[in-house]
């Protein structure tokens, strides 16, 4: 495990550089936690002026899917670390680099591989660990989706191998509908890799994310730290409602646990893992895992002492770090509603206006109709409170098309 063993001063030869791959909402926490703790932060993304570029030392546009193009700026810009930040990533020449002992990943190079394609991570809790999951298949070809719906069954959910927030996801429930979802994962991934993973569809209570950070301790040996779980809503695939603490059966969250504690030790490395699961009465789904903060987990900058960003920061760099809660509180969407470039936001004064509440607009150039822009916090006394206001601030944000 390579970690700084001291922190530089940014911009000298003594900076301690780290390398964001992927510079949105989440990176951009990630990097204004690591400035505080006088980090030099380069900030990479597939577009000019991502969220990250603007809190970063330096900015770079690339194609992270261009394994030569990776390599190349690594090379220029020699990080300590390379921090992995979206499902759209050249993670086989990461291996490579980590492997030739150019480069350390985080939280290792096997891990962003296995993770960045639902195949790698699919086989690993199912195949390899033994985890429950829904029950699953894969395929190449609209011929092979339709076999493998029909052998899983209905209704059935529909992903690329590679993408992330419900991009390409359907959920059907007749044969008849299989075609407009291979054609939809085709065209609606963040890669297109031309492979699809057929999954049942878990009737589940409620699911979770549970926040798990591996850090090293004062014996310099890593220790496994859970947040509290946290619930959330998606629509179509994508997060639109969050809140810490969600509350627990104590047999599923020992279940919880120790599904994240076998997921997370055999990924490895140091940093915050964001374990999804579903959950139906004391049975527990692993669903899949980011090694990295996760988008219903931005709750937590309103919710705990430390943030999941400020908890991956300081992990990556070998320091301790504290999870504990520190208020219920919860988190609502603001989507752009609009297909315009450089859109305005009004309502915020009346969004804070909401007791307990705070916004983030995390200043993406362009928006989308369904493009998450922003977000609103609420903390509460209680975690049903905190929800009302979350939403009732992010519904006072109104997007508006700059004149
Ligand atoms: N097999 C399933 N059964 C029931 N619901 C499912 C299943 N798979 C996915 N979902 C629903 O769709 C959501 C998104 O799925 P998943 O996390 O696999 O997609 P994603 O694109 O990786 O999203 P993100 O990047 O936000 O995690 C889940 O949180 C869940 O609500
Ligand atoms: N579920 C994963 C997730 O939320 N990832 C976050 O969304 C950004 C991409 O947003 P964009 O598609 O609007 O550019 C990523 O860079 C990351 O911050
Ligand atoms: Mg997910």
């Amino acid at each position: 495990m390579k970690t700084p063993a001291r922190l530089g001063t940014p911009l000298s030869p003594s900076a301690t550089k780290v390398m964001l791959l992927g510079s949105g909402e989440l990176g951009k926490e990630v990097i204004i936690s690591l400035q505080r703790l006088g980090v030099e932060v380069i900030a990479v993304d597939r577009y000019e002026n991502a969220p990250g570029h603007q809190v970063a030392h330096r900015a770079h546009v690339i194609d992270m899917t261009d394994g030569a193009a990776l390599a190349a700026l690594i090379a220029q810009e020699k990080p300590d670390l390379v921090v992995p930040e979206i499902e759209a990533i050249a993670t086989p020449t990461l291996v490579e680099l980590e492997k030739a002992g150019k480069v350390t990943v985080i939280p290792t190079a096997r891990a962003a591989w296995l993770t960045m394609n639902r195949e790698g991570i699919r086989r690993l809790a199912a195949e390899e660990l033994g985890l429950p999951t829904s029950p699953y298949r894969f395929a190449d070809s609209l011929d092979e989706l339709k076999a493998a719906c029909d052998a899983i069954g209905y209704p059935c959910v529909i992903k690329p191998v590679m993408s992330s927030s419900g991009k390409g996801q359907s959920r059907i429930d007749r044969p008849e509908e299989v075609e407009a979802a291979w054609n939809y994962a085709a065209t609606g991934g963040r890669v297109d890799a031309g492979r699809v993973i057929v999954e049942g569809f878990i009737d589940f209570d409620y699911e979770i994310t549970q926040l798990t950070v591996r850090a090293l301790d004062r014996e310099g040996k890593i220790a496994t730290h859970f947040c509290d779980p946290i619930g959330h809503v998606q629509v179509k695939g994508d997060y639109v409602e969050s809140w810490q603490p969600h509350p627990m059966h104590p047999a599923a969250l020992e279940k919880t646990r120790d599904i994240a504690v076998k997921v997370t030790g055999n990924l490895g490395g140091l940093g915050l893992f964001g374990v999804e699961l579903f959950v139906k009465d004391d049975m527990v789904w692993f669903s899949e895992v980011s090694p990295r903060p996760h988008d219903t987990g931005m709750v937590t900058m309103a919710s705990q002492v430390q943030s999941e960003f400020e908890l991956h920061a300081k992990a990556i760099l070998g320091l301790p770090v504290n999870v504990a809660l520190k208020t219920p509180a919860a988190s609502a969407v603001i989507y752009g509603g609009h297909e315009a470039k450089g859109i305005a936001f009004e309502g915020v004064a009346d969004a804070l206006a909401v007791p307990g509440t705070d916004i983030r607009l995390f200043g993406k150039p362009e928006s989308y109709e369904r493009r998450r822009m922003g977000v609103a916090l609420a903390a509460a006394d209680d975690v049903e409170t905190a929800r009302n206001r979350a939403k009732e601030a992010a519904a006072k944000v109104i997007p508006v098309q700059a004149q």
